[in-house]
């Protein structure tokens, strides 16, 4: 591998991301390289500020070294960058869940290659606004309620799902679901009414390492997909939980709804927990918004944006 590097590359690292032991060998590789800074988050919420220092201080390409967490953070930093950016992806994180959308390697050496070679395409991302806070997702934000669930379920399910962790409580034993009424208005139609357990805003594909939440969705299209998983019986949800575990697709199940917008807002009484990327932000009302194509980043040669529903029909 040569020993510069032809654009001027920050690369964001996050050494307490759950594989970053696997980084090693790749920090020594890139150590000597001219044009390549390695900058190492020290605290969460690290990485927002060091991409938006490392696009000031002259970066052409920001590198997230972590998981999605990690990911999401110097998506942040770049969104609010005072210039574009692309980004490249080091996936070291647990579930690395955007990067099966985008096909990247698993090896951080041969992920590190794709960066400097590899197709870079312009994603939409999510931009997720509350009364009092804004956040992005490149990924997928994943809303479910907590409540009885917190009964019935361990710690550890729990901390693994988190919002989707009703549709994994499905499978085993639950207590009756108290039913939620949540209000979903998309672009400027009509507010509507849903018994909701779980609304999956997605531009990627997969949540919760692998799970495939949102199988159709295309993350440079401009819209967001929105799956909408309806309040039922056990039987119904474990059926539509079987189909989403063993990588079936849900979106056929009878309690699960597929629709399309630029722009999603969710009041819910009770309040509906969300995350971005993974990481749980707020309860409070939200609005989604696609940023249509608004970041390039390096994708795998195996990447489709288009996914053809191969259940349609069946
Ligand atoms: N030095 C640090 N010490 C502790 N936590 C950190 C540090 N730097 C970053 N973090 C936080 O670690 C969290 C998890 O990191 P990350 O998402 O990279 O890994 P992961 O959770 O293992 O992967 P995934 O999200 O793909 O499952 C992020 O929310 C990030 O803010």
């Amino acid at each position: 591998m040569s020993n510069e590097a032809t654009l001027k590359i920050s690369l964001i690292m996050n050494p307490a991301s759950g594989t970053s032991e696997q980084g090693a060998l790749l920090l020594e590789t890139l150590a000597p390289m001219s044009g390549v800074t390695i900058l190492t988050t020290d605290a969460a919420g690290e990485g927002e500020r060091l991409a938006r220092q490392a696009v000031a201080d002259g970066a052409e390409l920001v590198v997230a070294a972590g998981g999605d967490g990690t990911i999401n953070e110097v998506v942040k930093g770049l969104i609010e960058a005072e210039r574009r950016v692309p980004l490249g992806i080091i996936p070291l994180g647990t579930g690395n869940d955007l990067a099966r959308t985008l096909a990247l390697p698993t090896d951080p050496l041969e992920a590190w290659k794709l960066i400097l070679v590899g197709e870079r395409r312009k994603l939409d991302v999510i931009e997720i606004r509350t009364p009092r806070e804004l956040h992005y997702a490149l990924n997928v934000s994943a809303g479910g309620f907590s409540g009885q669930l917190n009964e019935a379920m361990s710690s550890e399910v729990k901390s693994a799902w988190g919002p989707l962790a009703y549709l994994r409580g499905a499978l085993g034993v639950l207590p009756d679901l108290t039913s939620y009424r949540t209000t979903i208005q998309y672009d400027d139609q009509a507010p509507e009414q849903v018994d909701a357990l779980n609304i999956i805003i997605a531009n990627g594909r997969t949540a919760a390492a692998g799970v495939q939440v949102a199988p159709l969705a295309n993350p440079e299209d401009g819209l967001l997909d929105v799956v909408i998983v309806h309040y039922g019986s056990i039987m119904q949800l474990a059926g539509a939980a079987a189909r989403l575990l063993v990588n079936g697709n849900y979106l056929n199940s009878e309690l699960v709804e597929l629709r399309r917008a630029k722009k999603v807002q969710v009041i819910s009484d009770p309040e509906i927990w969300f995350n971005a990327d993974g990481e749980l932000i707020t309860n409070e009302p939200i609005v989604f918004e696609v940023l249509p194509q608004a970041l390039e980043v390096v994708v795998g040669a195996e990447y489709q944006a288009v996914i053809e529903d191969v259940t349609t029909g069946s």
